[in-house]
């Protein structure tokens, strides 16, 4: 059979979604078959330049294979001399930081809604040996349901590698320091799920200070304050994911499982999560 080969103009290119540092997304239509989609249009100049252009092959061997609800689809992607172009499924809702933004803060059935999706998505992931690595509002979009989408695969890798073993060259060189630097596994995106549920019902991050190092000591402390508004469930959900030790962290069917997620989030997107994950399990 022969493999389609796309072309800018097999589209009908329409708005420009949003503007990105490597290129921008446009809203498009598909001629033949009249789809929608959203183009991300990156010029390699510019890849090349920021020394990227190994990450965006990553995001798009990983984005490519991953099927879920709660992901974004990548469809296909092509490039002629001076970009490559992704072709994207199109997110109705737009950015989840803009909907944050112009909320202040999610109320609780819908942030408990959102932690679910995003930890079935990032389970689903993980069952695929994919951590992301970089969830943040900024990197989720939305939906035309209400749902999340996770977007923006360009951090994530495939687990077991911890910098260690994606250095190159051999481990007998690397100082003491090197050995000890912590390996890469899902649980730093449990770690996150914590801080995006706290986001979703504050309208900022635990740790958010003035200043980098404040952030990073605030992180490494793990201090962070509750406001008096944030629920008994939520705080039990949060503070068992912001834990030092990462074999410590609940996982994300834990979370998925916790009172305060369940309780606000209805049967059939539960039982639709269970038919999602691997049947193997
Ligand atoms: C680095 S980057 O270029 O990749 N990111 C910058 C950026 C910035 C902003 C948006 C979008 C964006 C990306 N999308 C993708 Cl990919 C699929 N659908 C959308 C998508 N969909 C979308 C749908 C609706 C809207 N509207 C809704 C009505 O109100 C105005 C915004 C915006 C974006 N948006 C991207």
């Amino acid at each position: 059979m022969v493999i389609k080969q796309w072309a800018l103009s097999d589209f009908d290119i329409g708005r420009p979604l949003g503007k990105g540092k490597f290129g921008n997304v446009y809203l498009a239509r598909e001629k033949e078959k009249g789809i929608v989609v959203a183009l991300k249009i990156l010029f390699k100049s510019q890849l090349v330049k920021s020394n990227v252009e190994h990450q965006l092959i990553r995001e798009i061997e990983i984005q490519a294979h991953l099927s879920h609800p709660n992901i974004l689809r990548m469809y296909n992607y092509f490039h002629d001399e001076k970009k490559i172009i992704l072709i994207l499924e199109y997110a109705l809702g737009g950015e989840l930081f803009k909907e944050l933004q112009r909320k202040k803060r999610f109320d609780e059935p819908t942030s408990a809604k959102y932690i679910f999706q995003v930890s079935d998505a990032l389970n689903y992931c993980h069952s695929k040996k994919v951590i992301h690595r970089d969830i943040k509002p900024e990197n989720i979009l939305i939906g035309s349901n209400g749902e999340v989408k996770i977007a923006d695969f360009g951090w994530s890798v495939h687990a077991g590698k911890s910098r260690r073993e994606t250095m190159c060259g051999t481990l007998d060189y690397l100082p003491p320091e090197m050995i000890t630097r912590a390996k890469y596994d899902e649980a730093v995106d449990y770690w996150s799920v914590g801080v995006l549920c706290y986001e979703f019902l504050v309208g900022k991050p635990p740790f958010e200070t003035k200043t980098k190092e404040d952030t990073y000591k605030r992180i490494r402390n793990i201090s962070y304050v509750f406001p008096s508004f944030v629920s008994a469930g939520a705080r039990d959900l949060i503070g068992k994911l912001l834990v030092r030790d990462p074999k410590q962290r609940i996982n994300l069917v834990q979370v998925m499982e916790h009172h305060w997620v369940m309780s606000h989030v209805r049967r059939e997107a539960i039982d639709r999560a269970s038919q999602s994950s691997d049947p193997n399990e």
